[in-house]
């Protein structure tokens, strides 16, 4: 019989509309030659910037509900010069991400074979780690405010305050340990920034030491944000899971992107991993109004995260086929001008799609 899935596609802004069409292309590819074990039912959504500017709204007032009539909900990204970011982000992304609890946003750091990188270790082809990103809290709380009493010019305040919760940090860092049982060397690294952080970043620490005492098979180890950016650079081959905060592992994973080459190659999953809601699946950058409608975003990002969507959907076999065809392709030097080719959107498309025969056929 075959399995039939649902999946809610949210395109949102900029290159996020270019590579996520990109992706379906690839999911329609696979589907189809899938000798009806699969297939895909999508609902596109147009929200985003210029349903704001239409709408007073990034996203219909039950749209987030009716999102959990889906297997997965596959991503652009959100955000136009026109709407301020914050309206977009929270409008959107935030709200999805949110409001779904999808707690666990993942992010792997991939060297990918004939990609330009910008780090010089010798072993760097064998390099990869994953970051794991606290994704419902933290310092993305939302608590907070500006102009209490109409202070007047030159004398606004503004409050921004982090929340970190005991449930909160338990179960994204159980999640690491259990993320790094399946790997190779099953290592997490812990960031934080608990000189400077003394309260939240504090009980995080201390939730770290008492969960890891559950894993003695998994070696840990525990730095402070600012020195962990110069351990990506200098010591990468340290660092295997990484657990961090909202908006630490935020900007840890475009650092690990630009290492890696570019921010249009890095994937990621918003992930409920109890499965009571659907997940979301987008690349790491986003709407990239730079270089939006010019063919020529990479779409490797959006595609990969559409692998990880397969594997999500109990597709692994697929998933797995998808990744090494987009290994295949970069290997080949068809890349994008982000990673030093020449090659168009699409042409990358193409070239993921034939090198995805190639590897069906061989297995
Ligand atoms: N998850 C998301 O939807 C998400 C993520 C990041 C930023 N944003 C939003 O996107 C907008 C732009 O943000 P930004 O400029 O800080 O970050 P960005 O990721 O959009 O772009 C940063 C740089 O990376 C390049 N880049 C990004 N994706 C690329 C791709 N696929 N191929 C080639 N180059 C690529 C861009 O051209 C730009 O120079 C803002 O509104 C921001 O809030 C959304
Ligand atoms: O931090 C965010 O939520 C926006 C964006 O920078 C992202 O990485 O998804
Ligand atoms: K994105
Ligand atoms: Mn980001």
């Amino acid at each position: 019989m075959t399995k039939k899935f649902k999946i809610a596609v949210i395109p949102g802004d900029g290159v996020g509309k270019e590579v996520v069409a990109e992706g379906i292309k690839v999911l329609d590819h696979l589907a189809q030659e899938s000798n009806g074990k699969f297939e895909f039912e999508y609902d596109h959504y147009p929200w985003g910037c210029e349903y704001y500017l239409e709408h007073g709204k990034m996203i219909s007032d039950d749209g987030v509900e009716k999102m959990r009539d889906y297997d997965a909900i596959y991503f652009g990204a959100v955000g136009f010069p026109g709407v301020p970011d914050h309206v977009s982000l929270w409008g959107l992304r935030l709200a999805i991400c949110q409001g779904l609890d999808q707690w666990a946003n993942i992010r792997p750091v991939e060297f990918l074979p004939g990609v330009p990188r910008r780090i010089t270790h010798p072993d760097a082809d064998n390099l990869n780690w994953i970051l794991i990103r606290e994704n419902s809290e933290g310092e993305y709380s939302g608590i907070g405010g500006r102009n209490f009493d109409g202070r007047g010019e030159g004398k606004e305040v503004a409050v921004q305050t982090s929340l970190f919760t005991e449930k909160g940090c338990e179960r994204i860092i159980r999640f690491a340990f259990e993320t790094a049982r399946t790997r190779k060397r099953k290592k997490v690294t812990s960031v934080t920034k608990s000189n400077a952080q003394q309260y939240g970043m504090v009980l995080w620490d201390e939730v770290f030491e008492r969960v890891s005492r559950e894993y003695p098979d998994v070696e840990t180890d525990q730095w402070l944000v600012d020195a962990m950016a110069a351990q990506f650079v200098m010591h990468p081959e340290e660092l295997e899971v990484v657990v961090a905060s909202n908006l630490f592992a935020d900007i840890l994973s475009d650092l690990g992107s630009a290492l890696s080459g570019s921010l249009g190659i890095a994937s990621s999953a918003n992930l409920n991993p109890e499965g009571r809601t659907p997940s979301m699946f987008e690349s790491v950058h986003g709407s990239a109004p730079d270089i939006a409608g010019k063919g020529i975003a990479n779409p490797i990002g959006t595609i990969d995260s559409a692998s990880l969507m397969l594997d999500h959907l109990g597709l692994e076999e697929e998933a797995k086929a998808l990744h090494e065809a987009i290994r295949a392709t970069t290997g080949k030097g068809i890349l994008t001008r982000d990673i030093g080719g020449n090659y168009d959107t699409e042409d990358v498309t193409g070239a993921i799609i034939e090198n995805l025969s190639v590897v069906t056929d061989k297995a």
